[in-house]
């Protein structure tokens, strides 16, 4: 069944991501064009959509890794790119983000890879910073021996769960994922959407994530945003999503394990 359990804590009364009016652009390439979208606080938003559609493009949006060619973005009521250095800074320290590429520096311990954000607020002494990677690491369900190996020394599991730590580092309201269980064969990738579900739902944080995967979906996923076509074509619970006639939509979920994974009919 797509997620039903309710996060314990939404922090904010506002809605997390506001998206209005979003275009995208490349040369003369158009990705998206006008796009709106709500994410309330709290929420498990699963954004699907073919090869090429934009969807990690979206995501760099939300987090102001890249300008739209037109509209906005606002995280927690502010202008994601606000003009103000200071208030840029303090609204990157409200969100997490577990991207496909570039998960962890290879250059740098575990230990280092999770204390990296903490060490970029410069309040912080290295005891405290390591108690706090101490936690995180339990967080994620690794053990203290495991701070001190190399990225290389990991399995993609590991991989994963200390890409996660770090993007907890912060005690984040809002968690970005593009692909989180991609390259996990389905043991390791059930067990890494278990421990994210078990988190959010003792932390409260919003997600936006990016998969291909129906069980990554079902299992996390308390809303469906469908692009194609270059817009946005279906937002809402799965039978919402479902109930909408068009083509991605409609091969999307008519295989079997999609369809069973979200607890619907195949269409
Ligand atoms: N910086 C960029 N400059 C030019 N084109 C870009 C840039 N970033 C992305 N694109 C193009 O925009 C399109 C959408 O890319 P994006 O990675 O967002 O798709 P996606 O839906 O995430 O695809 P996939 O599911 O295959 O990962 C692609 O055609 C890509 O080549």
């Amino acid at each position: 069944m797509l997620g039903d359990f309710p996060a314990k804590a939404c922090r904010s009364r506002l809605p997390a991501i506001e998206i209005r009016g979003l275009c995208t652009q490349f040369g003369d390439v158009v990705i998206h064009r006008d796009i709106d979208l709500d994410i309330e606080a709290g929420q498990m938003l699963g954004l699907v959509g073919g090869s090429g559609s934009g969807k990690t493009t979206l995501l760099r949006e939300i987090v102001g890794l890249l300008p739209p060619s037109k509209g906005s973005v606002k995280l927690f009521g502010q202008e994601v790119l606000d003009p103000d250095p200071a208030r840029r800074r303090a609204l990157r320290r409200r969100f997490g983000m577990l991207f496909q590429q570039g998960a962890l520096f290879s250059a740098l311990s575990v230990h280092d890879n999770i204390a990296f954000p903490l060490r970029e607020l410069h309040t912080l002494d290295e005891a405290m910073i390591t108690d706090l990677v101490l936690l995180k690491l339990a967080m994620v369900e690794l053990e203290a021996r495991h701070a001190r190996l190399m990225p290389a020394e990991l399995s993609g599991g590991m991989v994963k769960r200390v890409a996660l730590a770090r993007a907890l580092s912060l005690e984040p309201e809002l968690l970005v994922l593009d692909e989180p269980t991609a390259g996990l064969d389905p043991d390791r990738s059930e067990n890494f959407v278990k421990l994210l579900r078990m988190l959010q739902q003792e932390l409260g944080f919003t997600v936006v994530m990016v998969t291909h995967d129906p069980e990554t979906l079902a299992g996390l996923a308390t809303r469906l945003a469908v692009l194609a076509d270059q817009r946005l074509v279906a937002c809402g619970t799965a039978a919402e999503v479902l109930a909408v006639e068009h083509p991605f939509i409609r091969n999307f979920f008519s295989s079997g394990r999609a369809a069973a994974a979200i607890g619907q009919e195949a269409i």
